[in-house]
């Protein structure tokens, strides 16, 4: 005889709307005056108040959350960010405001190879308790799902601390955290880059795939970097090793990384700045998700990403937060007010790029990133009374509550 136990674990009621989001091309599906039910951790009711309260009682639930005047929506899910590292660069920040550019940073020994250095030299302890850090400010902002990548070790035994940090982190924070490996993030001092990428592809993905820590591989395809032959090799060899492909494409030079990512089968193309209409074509036949990071434009104070020539040819965007040393800012709620200023996403397509769209960054199509009834309880509930309110109240956090899996993990 089977016995199966069922958990009324929340009821969130009387809120204001609850968005349900489905994806970039369809409208915006919202209820107002409504509940959510979660049984077991997931959604199993979203409606008008009255219709899921009087299947759902929130007397027998273990949390019920009143959201009156306030709107519920789903966790953030940032599919892009560099959340692992060591050290601090915003003497940087002030450097660009004085005119110097990114690459004349990096070529004075800043950027990239800076934090390399610092978090060769941090402790695993003090990586993880960074790292933690950062969750629980991500956490706060209503993030719930968020990928972290390698790439500031650049060494097969620092590649491999950072993604056992990611992996300890994800084990003790309540957000979950994607794992992705970049040892191919920059070329490591004084190494040449042909040299390196054989390092990566011998020693450091095959001891990656031994540990089994990442589930992404990711590259910066770019000029002075990584070159699109050097991408490729990088990308297969990560294939051959058990790892879907994902790549930094087109952000400072038009390279090709958006082809390469359709011949690879990446999960997703990310940056995108200087993306041109057939690379939006190719993207969006293939089927690989569009990456938008408009924080990295505002940090750079450079030109926004046209995600709306994406949008036109029919793709179902991603936005996300790039959440690295140069890009320092952890909040969903910021990346969405940017994609609507900088690159005219509306609202509602900006939250759904930063919800249902980060979990197809993702592979995680299963209802990840929405309100739909079967979908992980991943619910934010914003201290306004709608979904509008992120990118109008800007640079305040306008979250109230996080629940995760149906628990309440932040209020
Ligand atoms: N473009 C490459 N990597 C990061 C920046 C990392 C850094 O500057 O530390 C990005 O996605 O923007
Ligand atoms: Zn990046």
């Amino acid at each position: 005889m089977e016995v199966t136990m069922s958990e009324l674990t929340a009821v969130v009621h009387d809120a204001a709307e609850v968005v349900v989001a489905e994806g970039t091309q369809t409208p915006l599906q919202r209820v107002e005056d409504a509940a959510v039910a979660v049984e077991d951790g997931r959604v199993v009711a979203v409606g008008p108040t009255d219709e899921v309260v009087r299947e759902y009682p929130p007397e027998n639930a273990r949390y019920t959350v009143d959201a009156s005047g306030r709107s519920v929506v789903p966790g953030f899910v940032d599919s892009h960010t560099h959340a692992c590292f060591a050290g601090d660069r915003s003497d940087e920040f002030e450097a660009k405001l004085r005119g110097k550019t990114y690459q004349e940073i990096m070529a004075e020994g800043g950027g990239i190879l800076r934090t390399v250095r610092a978090t060769r030299e941090a402790s695993d302890d003090e990586l993880l308790a960074d790292l933690l850090s950062h969750l629980d400010t991500m956490l706060s902002h209503g993030t719930t799902t968020v990928e972290v990548k390698s790439g500031y070790g650049l060494d097969t035994e620092t590649e491999l601390r950072m993604l056992d940090a990611v992996r300890r982190a994800d084990e003790q924070h309540p957000v979950d955290v994607v794992a992705t490996f970049m040892g191919a993030h920059a070329v490591p001092e004084g190494r040449d880059a042909d040299d390196y990428v054989e390092e990566v592809v011998s020693e450091q993905l095959p001891a990656v795939e031994t540990q089994g820590v990442a589930e992404f591989c990711d590259v910066f395809c770019e000029e002075g970097v990584f070159s699109v032959d050097q991408s490729r090799r990088v990308l297969e060899a990560g294939i051959e090793h058990g790892l879907t492909p994902k790549v930094h494409a087109e952000e400072f030079v038009h390279l090709g990384g958006a082809k390469l990512a359709v011949e690879v089968g990446a999960a997703s193309a990310d940056h995108l700045l200087q993306a041109t209409e057939t690379d939006v074509q190719t993207l969006v036949a293939a089927d690989v998700t569009p990456v938008f990071l408009p924080g990295t434009a505002f940090t750079l104070d450079t030109e926004y990403a046209d995600a709306r020539a994406f949008l036109d040819a029919g793709a179902h965007v991603a936005v996300a937060t790039d959440f690295n040393p140069n890009c320092y800012s952890q909040s969903m709620p910021f990346a969405v007010a940017l994609a609507c200023t900088g690159m005219k996403l509306t609202p509602a397509e900006a939250l759904v790029a930063a919800t249902e769209g980060g979990a197809r960054a993702l592979n995680r199509e299963g209802g990840l990133g929405t309100l739909r009834e079967g979908a992980p309880a991943d619910l934010v509930v914003l201290d306004a009374p709608s979904y509008r309110h992120i990118p109008y109240n800007v640079g305040v956090n306008p979250v109230a509550a996080v629940l995760k899996g149906g628990d309440v993990v932040h209020v």
